[in-house]
């Protein structure tokens, strides 16, 4: 029997009984919930990451819906658990549903939410961000400088890759992939290779048009190009973003064969899901590749990272953070 779980309570005689499994920024969602008539019930517990058993907990013998987020794992027992307590909506916070079995809730009559739309652009700019620090070796950079290292100027100290009229690749350019490609595109004047299931006509229609603006004002056309082959972009492109969904058919689609298909000094970014990399495998290549370089915001299996890859000089590694940026208020 799993303990009791600390609980923050919102309108406590509303008629329907709401989880949500941590607290969140802002209040405008715990209002919106208030305004339909819920109890809404927040998880006060300090402990990152709920095990199934403490989400049982949590739901209890009566629960019409909960808000969860991508730490936890959404499936056949927690849905199951959902329903035998009334329950009909279950909302992850996050764009990325990977944690959530689909079939599982559709089997238990739960209706299922996400959030796409509403991390494109600070996921983009964090990917922006590491491919920048993995660039001009920022992180390094600054380690050396702190250590107390820095006795002048050299010619050759912490020399990076210049990003103008490099080839940038996108793999998985949907709404996040495309917003990073437009940055790095206009940003840094970097050419786009990109593949993906779908044509991005509006990227290509972007690019072409700064491409064109740029050669009206004398300065050398950005090109774009959709890859018939994700090793396509692989061979060709300086700077590699990871931006497509987590599931069977990208589960280490970055493996020990794809990374030996890349430039020797490429830099390989992923802001999507930390599975996406086998990430032994990418130890391994960091080790035997110093001037190949990775700008990582998701791990294999967060919030661990694989034996050896904080020792690596040439990864950026932050915890995944993409999503953490704040914008101008509009509830506090
Ligand atoms: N690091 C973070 O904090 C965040 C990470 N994410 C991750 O980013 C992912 C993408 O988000 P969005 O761009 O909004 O989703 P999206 O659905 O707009 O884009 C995903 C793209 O991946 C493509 N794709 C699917 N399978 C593929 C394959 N096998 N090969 C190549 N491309 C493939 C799809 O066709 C689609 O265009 C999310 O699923 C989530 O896992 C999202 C938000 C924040
Ligand atoms: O929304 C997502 O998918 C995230 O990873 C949030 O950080």
């Amino acid at each position: 029997m799993a303990k009791p779980i600390s609980i923050e309570v919102y309108n406590p005689n509303g008629k329907y009984r709401v989880v949500s499994t941590k607290s969140m920024p802002g209040t405008r969602w715990i209002n919106l919930l208030i305004e339909q008539d819920c109890r809404v019930e927040i998880c006060t517990q300090k402990k990152t990451i709920l095990s199934v058993e403490d989400i049982i907990a949590l739901i209890g013998d009566k629960c019409d819906g909960v808000i969860g987020q991508l730490t936890e794992d959404w499936g056949e027992t927690l849905f199951a658990a959902l329903s035998r307590a009334g329950g009909k909506a279950f909302s992850n916070m996050a764009v990325g549903y990977n944690n959530v079995d689909v079939n599982a809730a559709n089997k238990h009559g739960v209706a299922v939410g996400n959030t796409p739309g509403v991390l494109t652009e600070t996921t983009a700019e964090l990917a922006a961000s590491l491919s920048l620090a993995a660039a001009r070796r920022i992180v390094e950079a600054d380690q050396f400088m702190r250590a107390g290292l820095y006795d002048g100027w050299l010619p050759h100290l912490f020399v990076g890759n210049l990003l103008k009229g490099q080839t940038v690749g996108v793999i998985g350019a949907g709404r996040i992939g495309s917003a990073y490609a437009r940055m790095m595109v206009e940003g840094f004047k970097m050419n786009l290779i990109y593949y993906d299931l779908y044509q991005s006509t509006r990227l290509e229609k972007f690019v072409t048009a700064y491409g064109e603006f740029l050669k009206a004002n004398g300065e050398q056309p950005v090109t774009w190009k959709r890859a018939a082959s994700m090793d396509e972009v692989l061979r060709e492109a300086d700077v590699i973003s990871l931006h497509p969904i987590l599931d069977k058919t990208t589960y280490h689609l970055i493996n020990k064969e794809s990374l030996a298909t890349m430039k020797k000094e490429a830099i390989l970014v992923n802001c999507s899901r930390g599975p996406v990399v086998d990430e032994v495998a990418l130890v391994e290549h960091l080790k035997q590749n110093p001037m190949f370089r990775v700008g990582l915001d998701v791990f294999e299996d967060e919030p661990y990272m694989k034996p050896g890859l904080a020792d690596m000089k040439n990864a950026v590694v932050v915890p995944h953070i993409a999503s953490a940026s704040k914008v101008k208020l509009i509830d506090t």
